[in-house]
């Protein structure tokens, strides 16, 4: 359909789709409904189990144990095999189930900030089209629907009529500049055959959204059939990875590395030493398995969709993309928009000042008019919110004139026009807009400009929002009217707005500083409208810039900002090394709600605001935004210990286990026996994912340095295989010679008992919280574990046996003098740290 349309005329596609400019009937609209199907693209979040599985096994973790499952096959190590392929199984299982919760905790939420579109349909086929709100779902082809600022194309569509249109096509092609668009009627006649659809002039597609003007147009595909619906089977994640995950990642490849390596290095190893051939591979490949944090992706997928539930259930906060939690915990920097997100945006008209700063109603009624005829001409399907306090001031008017044309509102330009025609042949220009703006458009000696600009900063010291209005006459004419057409403009005056603040925002941002966040408000205002709000906001000595300041990358507000603006300050700020959230609700947020790290729309924003953002607050309380980080926080930190607890007792055992085996006449433990417990480890773990880190941890942004990482696990890890050789050491001189230690299975039972119960305090005391809770719980069972096992059946039938009762009194002077040590180096470890 879209193909076909590509080349045809307007009429020519309202006649292929049996429809007309005035829409279709209700009756129609509701027959080709059951026929066509909703509108709806094919979800990607309702993954079916089969494909979350097989998304689970691309993590690299899980690829590389089933490399090591296949070495272990491939030499007929069936038992090695086996329990690596249950790891497998049970990772991948645990992981989809984790994400299925998520995703069905969200899905009622999603429900509420789904948005609608405004379609044109008639009650029956003599009646007279009304433009109405309906769910996007129930569009279909022939629909002719309306398009403006902020609105998602809610489908693959032909435009009829344009006005100033660009949109924000970044989710289909990656350009992040809005593209114009216009209602062509000769299309294809300019670019050659087979160009690329999405640079159509004529053409809009479903997952753009419109940053500027406004249009109306004829739905052309929907639901599976549109281009967005298409490229989603191949689209990938949209964003890069979240900074938490990537240094999760760095340190996953430098382990993968080593796990890598290390069953050649003990092949080679034992080939060296003591003469041992490729029987010793099983035991080399259960040794790399020992090392890998097999349960990272499992904590990570758990821990995310545990917050994202809990957010979505206690504080209405819905979590579009789950990393972004991570940076959210990460955010040391929040900038947010002004208008509709500290203040309601329900602007009411306070005064209407004439030229000399008094009042005078002709002002009002100027920009009324001008409200009225953008309106009107620009077929908007919704006035914004300063034209509807200026028709609700106003009354009835605009209807004396005769409307000519309009140049909508853009935030790039700060100014609106229409043109209304006036007395003998001549039109008039209505333009209002920001005071600087609409001044610098002005015929005016540069005293009186000075004096009229100090008048309208009066206005906004106090708080109030300023509109200028100026007016020209000029010869009619039929060429229509650009942005170029608004110069050397008569000023009439100025009116003012009372916005009150949201209710709330004080709360927030005094709990966003409590937060360890600073706080930037970039705002499309007047710098004193905005530094008396935050005033009023309890932000005191705030720096106020103006966009393209240089010191607009310091300032704690920057009042005139483009859209554009507003993305370069929060790229520079993520250059210089922040990790920068953005909170924004307008179209003129949209780029940089796209440019941050994560991007935050509370429910009330526009369609594409919504759209693009991570995090959708549903509840209007901006408080949510404090839960929010919180949640993020709390996840990084649960991660960040598990991994450093699992990887520093990992490393340690592999040390141990290495260096033992070749001072040993024989391996100090059986593959399967490594791989046992390596299980038990990874269940015992699996609390990490249920913990309530210390408040330590949630105080400040989260960060993960890669490098201090893995110089902590290496010095733990150090000290974990200290404690186990010491171990190995006691077992030696206490059973006594050279027959005691040739009993394997007691060697290798005793060994079993001392990496649990290693590994159970290591849990315990590295984990950094104050209340042991779930992990206490997971410790004191691992160490149960490790104490009963050998003795029972299990442990026989994987070849260990009951220890001499000197041995658990053994282990325990060594665990004694253990614990002290471990408190000791963790100690100097936290001092050292920021
Ligand atoms: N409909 C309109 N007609 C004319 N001028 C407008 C209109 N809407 C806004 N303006 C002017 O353009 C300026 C910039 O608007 P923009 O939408 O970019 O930001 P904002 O709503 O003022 O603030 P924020 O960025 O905090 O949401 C406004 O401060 C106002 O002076
Ligand atoms: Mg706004």
């Amino acid at each position: 359909m879209a193909s076909e349309g590509a080349a045809a005329t307007a009429l020519q596609v309202l006649r292929a789709l049996e429809t007309g400019p005035r829409g279709l009937t209700e009756a129609e609209a509701a027959a080709r409904l059951a026929g066509t199907g909703e509108n709806v693209p094919p979800a990607p979040h309702t993954a079916s189990w089969p494909l979350r599985c097989a998304r689970a096994l691309r993590d690299p973790f899980t690829a590389v144990l089933l490399t090591l499952g296949l070495v272990s096959a491939l030499v007929a190590s069936w038992g090695t095999a086996v329990v690596i392929l249950a790891l497998v199984a049970v990772s991948c299982g645990l992981r989809a189930a984790g994400e299925h919760r998520a995703d069905r905790s969200l899905a009622a939420l999603r429900e509420l900030v789904a948005g609608t579109a405004t379609v044109l349909r008639r009650a029956g086929a003599d009646a007279a089209p009304r433009a109405r709100e309906i769910p996007v779902a129930d569009l279909v082809p022939g629909d002719v629907v309306r398009l403006g600022p902020g609105d998602l194309v809610p489908a693959d569509v032909r435009l009829l009529r344009a006005r100033g249109l660009t949109v924000h096509q970044a989710v289909l092609t990656g350009e992040s500049a809005p593209v114009a668009k216009a209602a062509v009627e000769t299309p294809g006649a300019d670019a050659p055959p087979g160009a690329d659809p999405f640079e159509e002039p004529h053409l809009c597609f479903q997952g753009s959204g419109v940053a500027t003007g406004s249009a109306t147009a004829v739905v052309v595909a929907t639901g599976e059939r549109t281009r967005f619906a298409a490229a989603q089977h191949t689209a990938d994640g949209r964003r890069e990875a979240s900074a938490f995950d990537r240094s999760v990642h760095g340190i996953s490849w430098v382990l993968i590395r080593f796990m890598l390596l290390t069953p050649p290095l003990v092949l080679m190893a034992n080939a060296a030493l003591r003469g041992r051939g490729l029987e010793t591979l099983p035991f080399a490949v259960a040794v790399a398995v020992g090392l890998t944090p097999e349960m990272l992706p499992v904590i990570v997928t758990t821990c995310l969709a545990r917050a994202a539930a809990l957010l979505a259930r206690a504080h209405r906060v819905v979590v579009r993309r789950l990393p972004a939690l991570h940076d959210l915990g990460a955010v040391d920097v929040l900038c947010l928009d002004k208008t509709g997100t500290l203040t309601q945006d329900r602007p009411v008209v306070d005064s209407a000042l004439g030229r000399d700063g008094h009042a005078d109603p002709d002002v009002l009624r100027w920009a009324a008019v001008g409200a009225w005829w953008t309106l009107q001409l620009a077929e908007l399907p919704a006035p914004d919110a300063l034209d509807e306090a200026l028709l609700a001031a106003a009354g009835a008017v605009g209807e004396e004139y005769d409307g000519v044309g309009a140049v909508p509102f853009d935030p790039g330009r700060r100014t609106a026009t229409a043109v209304v025609a006036g007395g003998l042949g001549s039109h008039v220009l209505v333009t209002k807009g920001a005071a600087e703006d609409v001044l610098a458009r002005c015929d005016l000696d540069p005293a009186a400009r000075e004096r009229l600009l100090a008048l309208a900063a009066r206005e906004a010291g106090a708080g109030l929002r300023v509109l200028a209005v100026a007016t020209a006459e000029r010869p009619a004419r039929t060429r229509p009217y650009t942005a170029a057409d608004e110069r050397g403009l008569v000023f009439r005056g100025l009116v003012t707005f009372r916005d009150a603040l949201a209710p709330g925002a004080a709360e927030a941002l005094r709990g966003l500083a409590g937060l360890g966040i600073g706080v930037r408000v970039l705002t499309g205002d007047h710098p004193a409208t905005a530094a008396r709000a935050c005033r009023d906001l309890g932000l005191d000595a705030v720096r106020v810039a103006v966009a393209g300041d240089p010191a607009d990358l310091t300032a704690d507000v920057v009042a005139r900002c483009t859209p554009k603006d507003k993305a370069r300050i929060v790229s520079a700020l993520r250059a210089a090394g922040h990790t920068v959230g953005f909170l924004g609700d307008g179209v003129n947020d949209v780029p940089a709600l796209r440019a941050a790290d994560v991007g935050i729309a509370p429910r009330t924003a526009v369609d594409l605001a919504r759209e693009t953002a991570d995090v959708v607050l549903a509840e209007k309380d901006l408080g949510a935004i404090g839960h929010a980080v919180t949640a993020g926080r709390h996840s990084s930190a649960n991660i960040a210990s598990y991994l450093r607890v699992t990887l520093s007792s990992n490393l340690g055992n592999v040390i141990a286990m290495l260096l033992a085996g070749l001072l040993l006449p024989f391996l100090p433990m059986l593959p399967v026996q490594v791989l046992a417990q390596n299980l038990c480890f990874d269940a015992a773990q699996l609390a990490f994912a249920h913990d309530r880190p210390g408040p330590a941890a949630l105080r400040r942004p989260t960060v993960l340095r890669p490098r201090a990482f893995l110089r902590f696990i290496t010095g733990f890890g150090v000290l974990n295989a200290v404690a186990d050789l010491a171990t190995f050491g006691v077992l030696a001189i206490a059973l006594r010679g050279p027959d005691a230690l040739d009993d394997r299975a007691v060697f290798h039972s005793a060994w079993f008992t001392e990496n649990l119960l290693t590994q159970a305090l290591v849990m315990y005391l590295l984990r950094g919280g104050s209340r042991p809770g779930p992990i206490g719980w997971a410790a004191a069972a691992l160490a149960a574990v490790g104490l009963l096992l050998p003795a029972s059946p299990l442990g026989a039938v994987l070849g260990m046996t009951g220890l001499p009762p000197a041995c658990p009194l053994l282990l325990a002077a060594v665990l004694a003098l253990y614990a002290p040590a471990l408190r000791a180096v963790r100690a100097r470890h936290d001092r050292r740290l920021p």
